[in-house]
């Protein structure tokens, strides 16, 4: 597989760990994760913000008929997840769900040996990521309509909140892969700061803002273009600008503000717990040589 490889999905059963997790293959993932959250940004922007279908008592149908006390969102995750977990999606090491894993089924299909990528750990950010959009992206992306703007469509818009907050966790809890391969390019960097725990110093080490930069240009260059709208025959670039499917400010601020710093916190959380369970021996060998020990 070359490093250069533009799948999407990390291909866990073709590969070996060292290859998954080069740095030029995880950030290829990152970078066409850009292409998914802009597109489904854009999906989910055609609907109202429908306000509703956030609130905990937005459909008391839900209560009398499925026993649910929560937002109509989080009981269609929850749909969503429980047909997902059967397939086995969330025993992947980059999926992971929104709804309390008590919540959800048992596989019917035997597990899948994965190649070993990541060390145990528990994170899982997808509670502040769910906070972030319900509160955040979403009144950004729909303020067009205005903010009491309610379509009706619940069902469809709540299909497009699941693709999103979909895309977005994969993006996030990505950062593991990435701080895991930085790990191992370096260990004797990291180990002090995962010993003597300074999160500040994980960070700075982990941070590339060359990467961030080029990034945000990225970016905003593929919302200007996926975001215009091109469908109306004869309309000019002005005309095309005039009727935009998402501002570019909007797609660029959720990652300067939101999904970059929220990568980071993964990272470093993960890398925070990476020598739990390793030999003395091991972190030894590593801190000496400057490589690192399986
Ligand atoms: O590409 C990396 O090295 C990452 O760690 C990912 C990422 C990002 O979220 O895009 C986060 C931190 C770095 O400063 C650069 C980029």
């Amino acid at each position: 597989m070359s490093s250069h490889s533009n799948m999407h999905t990390l291909d866990i059963h073709s590969a070996t760990s060292e290859e998954i997790l080069s740095l030029d293959n995880i950030r290829s993932v990152l970078i066409r994760l850009e292409e998914t959250i802009c597109f489904q940004l854009i999906e989910r922007a055609q609907f109202a913000r429908n306000a509703r279908c956030y609130l905990p008592d937005g459909f008391p149908q839900l209560k009398e008929r499925e026993g649910w006390n929560s937002s109509w969102l989080a009981w269609f995750l929850k749909e969503t997840e429980s047909t997902h977990a059967k397939v086995r999606r969330f025993e992947a090491p980059d999926e992971y769900p929104f709804t309390d894993p008590k919540l959800l089924p048992k596989p019917i299909l035997e597990p899948v040996e994965y190649p070993e990528l990541l060390w145990k750990h528990e994170v899982n950010v997808n509670d502040q990521i769910l906070k972030f959009y319900v509160e955040s992206i979403v009144p950004d992306i729909t303020k067009t309509l205005g903010e009491n703007a309610d379509d009706g469509h619940y069902g469809s818009s709540a299909i497009r909140d699941i693709e999103v907050l979909s895309a977005l966790s994969r993006r996030i809890h990505f950062g593991m892969f990435v701080s895991e391969s930085k790990f191992r390019t370096e260990p004797a960097a990291f180990i002090p700061h995962i010993l003597n725990p300074n999160r500040e110093a994980l960070a700075a080490l982990i941070t590339k803002p060359a990467v961030e930069a080029a990034l945000l240009v990225r970016l905003a260059e593929k919302a200007k273009v996926y975001g215009q709208d091109m469908d109306r025959a004869g309309a000019n670039a002005e005309e095309r600008e005039k009727a935009r499917k998402i501002e570019v400010d909007t797609v660029v601020s959720i990652y300067k503000t939101f999904v970059i710093p929220l990568t980071k916190e993964v990272e470093v959380d993960y890398l925070l717990t990476r020598l739990q369970g390793v030999e003395e021996e091991k972190v030894k060998e590593m801190v000496r040589s400057n490589k690192f020990v399986s």
